[in-house]
C-alpha cells in the first residue's frame, strides 16, 4: 500500500471507532475485508489508529474535527509530516485538503492538551500532584515492550544473546534484573524460539519489579490471576504458586505458559477457592481502572467514567475482603494495581487498614509511566 492509503485505510477505522466500534474490532473487520495488505501494511495502520486514540482529544482540535479524516488530518500535523503529499487524491490516497482544512486548530482547553476526559482531570491532580500533568503527556506516547527472563531456564545475557540471534534486539531494563527492553525486532518475538520454548515471557518491567520487590519464598495465592503473569513471575522466583480467578476463562492460558516456562501452578476455580487453605503470600492484582497502562489500552481513558472508578473501588475492596482470610498466620498481602489513582491504591490501603485493625503496612511502592515502563504500585500488608 501507498502511505496515502495506509492514512485512507486508518481514516475508515477511525471513523467506525467514531461511531462506536471497539478498536480491535475495527482494525480485524478492516484486516479481514482488505487482504492486499501486507503484514507491514496492517502494522503502520495499527499504530496511526492507536496514536490517534491516544490523541484523541488533541488531534481533534489540531484537524478541526471528529472525523477520521479530521483527526488523521491532525495527527500527521502532530507529526509534522508534508500533509500535501499525503493527501493528493491519487490511487488510493485521500483527497486534497481544504483550505478549512489547511488552518486546522491547536488544543487549548485542558483536557485537549492533556488528551483527557475532563473530569478525570481533578482526580489526576489530586493523585500525583506536580507529577500529572506529565504523567498524562506520557500516557500519549507509546508504551515500550518488554520481556521478562525466566532465570529458571537461563541468565539474562545469555537470554538476550539467545533474543539476538533470532532478530530481536534488547538492552537492560533498570526497573529490574529480570527485564529487557525490546529495541528491535518486536515482532519477531512470538515466534522466537526462546519465547516459545519458555525463556522469556512478555512482561512490564513495573510489574517485574513488583514481583522481585517481594522477598523471601513459600506458598503464594495469586489470587486476581488473570492470564497468569504474576504467577508465572513468582514461580520463577520460587514460589510454590497456586492462581485463581474469579472468571476462571481468565486462566486458560496460563497452564500453556506455566508448561513453556517449566513452572507447576495449580488451578483453583472460584466455587472451589474455599478448600484452598492458607498462603504465605497472597498476591491481589486487583481489577482497576488501568491507568498505568492507557499507553497500551488508550480506549479505556476514555470510557472510564466517575461511576465506573467508583464500582472498581467498590470492587478492590471485596477483593481485599475475600482474600485475606487466605493468608497464614505470619502471612503477607500484597495488593497491587496498575493505576495511578490514590482512590484505587493508597486510598483503598487506607480504608482496609480502617477496617481491619489487625493489620499494617510494611511497604508501599510506585511506578511511574515513563520510557521503561507502565504505572504501577503495590501495597505489602502484613498482620500485626
Ligand atoms: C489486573 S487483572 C490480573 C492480571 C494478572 N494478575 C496478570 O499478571 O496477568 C485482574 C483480574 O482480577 C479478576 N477479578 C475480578 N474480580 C475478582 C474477584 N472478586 N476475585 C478474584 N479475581 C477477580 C479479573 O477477572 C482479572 O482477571
Amino acid at each position: 500500500m501507498t502511505p496515502g492509503a495506509r492514512i485512507a485505510a486508518a481514516i475508515e477505522i477511525l471513523d467506525h471507532i467514531q461511531s462506536g466500534q471497539p478498536a480491535e474490532q475495527a482494525l480485524t473487520r478492516w484486516a479481514r475485508g482488505s487482504r492486499f495488505a501486507g503484514s507491514g501494511d496492517r502494522a503502520a495502520i495499527r499504530d496511526y489508529v492507536y496514536d490517534a486514540l491516544r490523541h484523541w482529544r488533541s488531534d481533534a482540535c489540531r484537524g478541526g474535527g471528529v472525523t477520521g479524516r479530521a483527526r488523521m488530518i491532525g495527527r500527521l500535523r502532530a507529526q509534522e509530516a508534508d500533509l500535501a503529499a499525503l493527501f493528493n487524491g491519487v490511487g488510493h490516497a485521500p483527497s486534497a485538503l481544504s483550505d478549512a482544512e489547511n488552518t486546522g486548530g491547536v488544543p487549548e482547553a485542558e483536557g485537549d492538551i492533556w488528551d483527557m476526559p475532563d473530569w478525570l482531570i481533578a482526580v489526576f491532580k489530586a493523585s500525583l500532584g506536580a507529577q500529572a500533568k506529565g504523567t498524562a503527556l506520557a500516557l500519549t506516547g507509546r508504551a515500550p515492550v518488554t520481556v521478562r527472563v525466566n532465570t529458571t531456564k537461563a541468565d539474562v545475557t545469555t537470554a538476550q544473546a539467545q533474543l539476538l540471534s533470532e532478530g530481536v534486539e534488547t538492552m537492560p531494563n533498570p526497573r529490574a534484573d529480570t527485564a529487557l527492553t525490546v529495541t528491535a525486532g518486536p515482532r519477531r518475538l512470538r515466534n522466537a524460539a526462546s519465547y516459545l520454548n519458555g525463556l522469556v515471557e512478555l512482561q512490564d518491567a513495573a510489574s517485574q519489579a513488583a514481583i522481585a520487590g517481594i522477598d523471601g519464598a513459600g506458598t503464594a495465592l495469586d489470587f486476581c490471576a488473570g492470564g497468569g503473569g504474576k504467577a508465572l513471575a513468582l514461580a520463577a522466583a520460587g514460589w510454590h504458586v497456586t492462581a485463581h480467578d474469579t472468571d476462571p476463562a481468565r486462566m486458560r492460558d496460563l497452564p500453556a505458559r506455566a508448561l513453556r516456562g517449566g513452572h507447576h501452578i495449580a488451578l483453583y476455580a472460584p466455587d472451589d477457592i474455599a478448600n484452598a487453605g492458607q498462603f504465605d503470600l497472597v498476591l491481589c492484582d486487583a481489577p482497576c481502572s488501568g491507568s498505568g497502562t492507557w499507553r497500551r489500552t488508550p480506549e479505556a481513558k476514555w470510557a472510564l467514567t466517575q461511576d465506573r472508578l467508583d464500582a472498581l473501588i467498590e470492587l478492590q475492596a471485596q477483593v481485599l475482603e475475600a482474600a485475606i482470610s487466605h493468608v497464614a498466620e505470619g502471612g503477607r498481602l500484597v495488593y497491587a494495581t496498575c493505576s495511578l489513582l490514590q482512590g484505587e491504591n493508597e486510598g483503598q490501603v487506607d480504608a482496609f487498614l480502617a477496617a481491619h485493625s489487625g493489620w499494617r503496612v510494611t511497604q508501599v511502592q510506585h511506578w511511574p509511566v515513563d520510557t521503561w515502563g507502565d504505572g504501577f504500585f503495590a501495597a505489602h500488608l502484613a498482620r500485626n
